[in-house]
Protein backbone atom coordinates (compact mmCIF):
# COMPACT_ATOMS: atom_id res chain seq x y z
CA UNK A 1 0.00 0.00 0.00
CA UNK A 2 1.47 3.22 -0.94
CA UNK A 3 2.04 6.02 2.58
CA UNK A 4 2.36 9.11 2.46
CA UNK A 5 4.10 11.49 4.96
CA UNK A 6 3.14 14.95 5.64
CA UNK A 7 5.25 16.81 7.67
CA UNK A 8 5.00 19.43 9.59
CA UNK A 9 5.23 21.84 12.89
CA UNK A 10 1.61 21.04 13.77
CA UNK A 11 1.69 23.61 16.30
CA UNK A 12 -1.16 23.11 16.76
CA UNK A 13 -2.53 20.53 13.88
CA UNK A 14 -5.90 22.15 12.83
CA UNK A 15 -8.95 21.12 10.70
CA UNK A 16 -6.85 22.66 7.57
CA UNK A 17 -4.07 20.23 8.39
CA UNK A 18 -6.81 16.99 8.86
CA UNK A 19 -8.89 18.14 5.54
CA UNK A 20 -5.84 17.55 3.29
CA UNK A 21 -4.69 14.41 4.81
CA UNK A 22 -7.86 12.53 4.31
CA UNK A 23 -7.87 14.15 1.16
CA UNK A 24 -5.14 12.51 0.06
CA UNK A 25 -6.13 9.23 1.85
CA UNK A 26 -9.59 9.13 -0.10
CA UNK A 27 -8.02 10.30 -3.46
CA UNK A 28 -4.98 7.98 -3.03
CA UNK A 29 -6.12 5.16 -1.38
CA UNK A 30 -3.40 5.73 0.71
CA UNK A 31 -2.51 5.52 4.62
CA UNK A 32 -1.64 9.02 5.77
CA UNK A 33 0.78 9.45 8.43
CA UNK A 34 1.29 12.87 10.28
CA UNK A 35 4.96 13.23 10.85
CA UNK A 36 5.83 16.75 13.36
CA UNK A 37 8.91 17.66 13.21
CA UNK A 38 11.14 18.53 16.28
CA UNK A 39 12.91 21.37 14.37
CA UNK A 40 11.11 22.45 11.02
CA UNK A 41 14.30 23.69 9.40
CA UNK A 42 12.64 27.18 7.85
CA UNK A 43 10.56 27.72 10.89
CA UNK A 44 11.57 30.64 14.27
CA UNK A 45 10.93 28.54 17.82
CA UNK A 46 7.82 26.59 17.83
CA UNK A 47 5.21 27.37 20.72
CA UNK A 48 4.09 24.09 22.34
CA UNK A 49 6.92 20.82 22.69
CA UNK A 50 7.27 17.88 20.99
CA UNK A 51 5.28 16.23 23.24
CA UNK A 52 2.33 18.58 23.58
CA UNK A 53 2.39 18.72 19.78
CA UNK A 54 2.33 14.94 19.75
CA UNK A 55 -0.27 14.61 22.06
CA UNK A 56 -2.46 16.95 19.88
CA UNK A 57 -2.09 14.63 16.96
CA UNK A 58 -3.05 11.75 18.57
CA UNK A 59 -6.42 13.60 19.65
CA UNK A 60 -7.01 14.78 16.54
CA UNK A 61 -6.53 11.31 14.66
CA UNK A 62 -8.32 9.42 17.31
CA UNK A 63 -7.81 6.16 15.63
CA UNK A 64 -9.50 7.29 12.36
CA UNK A 65 -9.14 4.53 9.70
CA UNK A 66 -6.02 5.37 7.08
CA UNK A 67 -4.54 8.19 9.03
CA UNK A 68 -2.08 7.55 11.63
CA UNK A 69 1.51 8.96 12.91
CA UNK A 70 5.11 9.07 12.17
CA UNK A 71 7.02 10.14 15.06
CA UNK A 72 10.73 9.33 14.31
CA UNK A 73 11.95 12.80 13.34
CA UNK A 74 11.31 13.53 17.28
CA UNK A 75 14.05 10.84 18.44
CA UNK A 76 16.69 13.05 16.90
CA UNK A 77 18.24 16.03 17.25
CA UNK A 78 19.32 18.54 14.90
CA UNK A 79 16.99 20.30 12.06
CA UNK A 80 14.45 18.35 10.58
CA UNK A 81 15.97 17.55 7.01
CA UNK A 82 13.26 15.58 5.00
CA UNK A 83 15.77 13.91 3.25
CA UNK A 84 17.23 12.40 6.10
CA UNK A 85 14.23 11.07 7.52
CA UNK A 86 13.15 9.80 4.23
CA UNK A 87 16.51 8.05 4.40
CA UNK A 88 15.92 6.62 7.47
CA UNK A 89 12.96 5.27 7.34
CA UNK A 90 13.24 3.76 3.69
CA UNK A 91 16.36 1.74 5.68
CA UNK A 92 14.64 1.08 8.87
CA UNK A 93 10.91 0.01 7.69
CA UNK A 94 9.91 1.44 4.42
CA UNK A 95 12.31 -0.74 2.04
CA UNK A 96 11.57 -0.13 -1.58
CA UNK A 97 7.62 0.25 -1.11
CA UNK A 98 5.79 3.28 -3.17
CA UNK A 99 6.23 6.20 -0.35
CA UNK A 100 5.39 9.87 -1.04
CA UNK A 101 5.41 12.85 0.79
CA UNK A 102 2.55 15.59 1.25
CA UNK A 103 3.02 19.40 0.93
CA UNK A 104 1.19 22.35 0.97
CA UNK A 105 1.83 24.60 -2.34
CA UNK A 106 3.67 27.18 -0.03
CA UNK A 107 6.15 24.57 0.82
CA UNK A 108 6.20 23.23 -2.69
CA UNK A 109 6.94 26.56 -4.42
CA UNK A 110 10.25 26.51 -2.01
CA UNK A 111 11.20 22.78 -2.55
CA UNK A 112 14.59 24.10 -3.97
CA UNK A 113 15.50 25.86 -0.61
CA UNK A 114 15.18 22.61 1.23
CA UNK A 115 18.38 19.97 2.05
CA UNK A 116 19.40 18.34 -0.83
CA UNK A 117 15.83 18.63 -2.53
CA UNK A 118 16.58 16.61 -6.07
CA UNK A 119 17.13 13.61 -4.04
CA UNK A 120 13.87 13.87 -2.65
CA UNK A 121 12.50 12.34 -5.77
CA UNK A 122 14.84 9.46 -5.47
CA UNK A 123 13.44 8.65 -2.12
CA UNK A 124 9.63 9.28 -2.60
CA UNK A 125 6.71 10.47 -4.58
CA UNK A 126 5.67 14.35 -3.89
CA UNK A 127 2.08 15.01 -3.54
CA UNK A 128 1.19 18.50 -3.66
CA UNK A 129 -2.26 20.09 -2.17
CA UNK A 130 -3.58 23.60 -2.87
CA UNK A 131 -3.42 26.16 -0.48
CA UNK A 132 -5.31 29.60 -0.87
CA UNK A 133 -3.21 32.17 -1.85
CA UNK A 134 -0.25 30.22 -2.74
CA UNK A 135 -0.93 31.19 -6.38
CA UNK A 136 0.27 27.30 -7.75
CA UNK A 137 0.71 26.81 -11.08
CA UNK A 138 2.65 24.11 -12.28
CA UNK A 139 2.83 25.81 -15.65
CA UNK A 140 4.57 28.62 -13.90
CA UNK A 141 7.14 27.09 -10.81
CA UNK A 142 10.18 28.62 -10.69
CA UNK A 143 12.89 27.42 -13.17
CA UNK A 144 14.95 25.18 -11.38
CA UNK A 145 11.60 23.10 -9.89
CA UNK A 146 9.91 23.34 -13.55
CA UNK A 147 12.88 21.43 -14.86
CA UNK A 148 13.46 18.96 -11.58
CA UNK A 149 9.59 18.02 -12.27
CA UNK A 150 9.30 18.05 -16.10
CA UNK A 151 8.47 14.86 -16.99
CA UNK A 152 7.22 13.47 -13.29
CA UNK A 153 3.55 15.09 -13.48
CA UNK A 154 1.27 12.30 -12.53
CA UNK A 155 -2.04 12.39 -14.01
CA UNK A 156 -3.86 10.49 -11.32
CA UNK A 157 -3.15 8.62 -8.05
CA UNK A 158 -3.24 5.48 -9.09
CA UNK A 159 0.02 6.22 -10.65
CA UNK A 160 1.69 6.10 -7.19
CA UNK A 161 0.63 2.78 -6.44
CA UNK A 162 3.11 1.11 -9.42
CA UNK A 163 5.89 3.57 -8.43
CA UNK A 164 8.09 3.65 -5.16
CA UNK A 165 9.37 7.22 -5.73
CA UNK A 166 9.69 9.89 -8.19
CA UNK A 167 6.42 11.39 -9.55
CA UNK A 168 4.55 14.35 -8.39
CA UNK A 169 0.88 14.56 -8.09
CA UNK A 170 -1.21 17.75 -7.50
CA UNK A 171 -4.11 17.01 -5.67
CA UNK A 172 -7.52 18.64 -6.04
CA UNK A 173 -9.39 19.51 -3.46
CA UNK A 174 -11.58 22.71 -2.07
CA UNK A 175 -9.16 25.07 -0.55
CA UNK A 176 -9.14 25.08 3.17
CA UNK A 177 -8.51 28.59 5.20
CA UNK A 178 -7.17 27.23 8.16
CA UNK A 179 -3.52 27.99 9.50
CA UNK A 180 -1.88 27.08 12.64
CA UNK A 181 -0.53 30.95 13.04
CA UNK A 182 -3.89 31.90 12.96
CA UNK A 183 -5.13 29.81 15.23
CA UNK A 184 -2.33 30.98 17.87
CA UNK A 185 -3.10 34.53 16.88
CA UNK A 186 -7.11 34.51 17.86
CA UNK A 187 -6.02 32.67 20.92
CA UNK A 188 -3.83 35.60 21.86
CA UNK A 189 -6.15 38.27 20.72
CA UNK A 190 -8.70 36.93 23.08
CA UNK A 191 -10.50 36.03 19.26
CA UNK A 192 -13.15 33.00 18.87
CA UNK A 193 -10.59 29.97 17.62
CA UNK A 194 -12.59 26.89 18.82
CA UNK A 195 -13.90 26.24 15.47
CA UNK A 196 -10.37 25.44 13.65
CA UNK A 197 -8.99 22.64 15.07
CA UNK A 198 -10.73 19.36 16.57
CA UNK A 199 -13.16 19.27 19.79
CA UNK A 200 -10.72 17.29 21.72
CA UNK A 201 -7.14 19.62 20.45
CA UNK A 202 -8.93 22.52 21.97
CA UNK A 203 -9.92 21.02 24.61
CA UNK A 204 -6.50 20.47 25.05
CA UNK A 205 -5.14 23.90 24.55
CA UNK A 206 -7.23 25.11 27.31
CA UNK A 207 -6.28 22.40 29.85
CA UNK A 208 -2.50 23.02 29.05
CA UNK A 209 -2.63 26.68 28.59
CA UNK A 210 -1.33 26.69 25.60
CA UNK A 211 -0.64 29.80 23.00
CA UNK A 212 -1.96 32.31 26.02
CA UNK A 213 -5.05 30.13 26.36
CA UNK A 214 -7.06 31.21 29.61
CA UNK A 215 -8.02 27.94 31.65
CA UNK A 216 -12.21 28.65 31.57
CA UNK A 217 -12.34 29.75 28.22
CA UNK A 218 -15.56 28.12 26.81
CA UNK A 219 -15.44 25.39 24.50
N1 LIG B 1 -4.99 25.05 5.24
C1 LIG B 1 -4.06 24.32 4.59
N2 LIG B 1 -4.25 23.91 3.31
C2 LIG B 1 -3.28 23.20 2.65
N3 LIG B 1 -2.08 22.87 3.19
C3 LIG B 1 -1.85 23.25 4.45
C4 LIG B 1 -2.81 23.99 5.22
N4 LIG B 1 -2.28 24.22 6.46
C5 LIG B 1 -1.06 23.68 6.44
N5 LIG B 1 -0.79 23.11 5.26
C6 LIG B 1 0.44 22.39 4.87
O1 LIG B 1 0.71 21.48 5.92
C7 LIG B 1 2.13 21.34 6.08
C8 LIG B 1 2.49 21.56 7.53
O2 LIG B 1 2.09 22.85 7.87
P1 LIG B 1 2.37 23.50 9.29
O3 LIG B 1 2.32 22.46 10.36
O4 LIG B 1 3.56 24.36 9.24
O5 LIG B 1 1.02 24.36 9.44
P2 LIG B 1 0.73 25.87 9.11
O6 LIG B 1 -0.73 26.05 9.35
O7 LIG B 1 1.26 26.24 7.76
O8 LIG B 1 1.58 26.59 10.25
P3 LIG B 1 1.99 28.14 10.45
O9 LIG B 1 0.74 28.96 10.26
O10 LIG B 1 2.52 28.16 11.84
O11 LIG B 1 3.04 28.43 9.40
C9 LIG B 1 2.79 22.33 5.10
O12 LIG B 1 3.15 21.59 3.95
C10 LIG B 1 1.66 23.30 4.79
O13 LIG B 1 1.80 23.84 3.49
O1 LIG C 1 14.32 19.23 4.40
C1 LIG C 1 14.27 20.48 4.38
O2 LIG C 1 15.23 21.20 4.07
C2 LIG C 1 12.95 21.12 4.79
C3 LIG C 1 12.79 22.50 4.72
C4 LIG C 1 11.56 23.06 5.10
C5 LIG C 1 10.52 22.24 5.55
N1 LIG C 1 10.75 20.90 5.59
C6 LIG C 1 9.68 20.01 6.08
O3 LIG C 1 8.44 20.40 5.54
C7 LIG C 1 7.40 20.11 6.46
C8 LIG C 1 6.55 21.36 6.64
O4 LIG C 1 7.36 22.33 7.24
P1 LIG C 1 6.74 23.65 7.89
O5 LIG C 1 7.91 24.59 8.01
O6 LIG C 1 5.69 24.14 6.93
O7 LIG C 1 6.15 23.25 9.19
C9 LIG C 1 8.08 19.62 7.73
O8 LIG C 1 8.04 18.21 7.72
C10 LIG C 1 9.51 20.11 7.58
O9 LIG C 1 10.45 19.28 8.25
C11 LIG C 1 11.91 20.33 5.22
Amino acid sequence: MLEILYGGSFDPVHLGHLAVARNARDAAAAQVRLMPAADPPHKGPLHADARQRLAMLELAIDGEPGLGIEACELERDGPSYTVDTLRLLRAARVGDRPLAILVGADSFLSLQTWKEWRSLFDLAHVVVAERGGSGFDPSTLPDALAKATAGRWAQAPDELHRLANGLVLRLDQPLRPESASEVRRRIAAGADWQALVPPAVAGYIVENRLYGAVIGASL
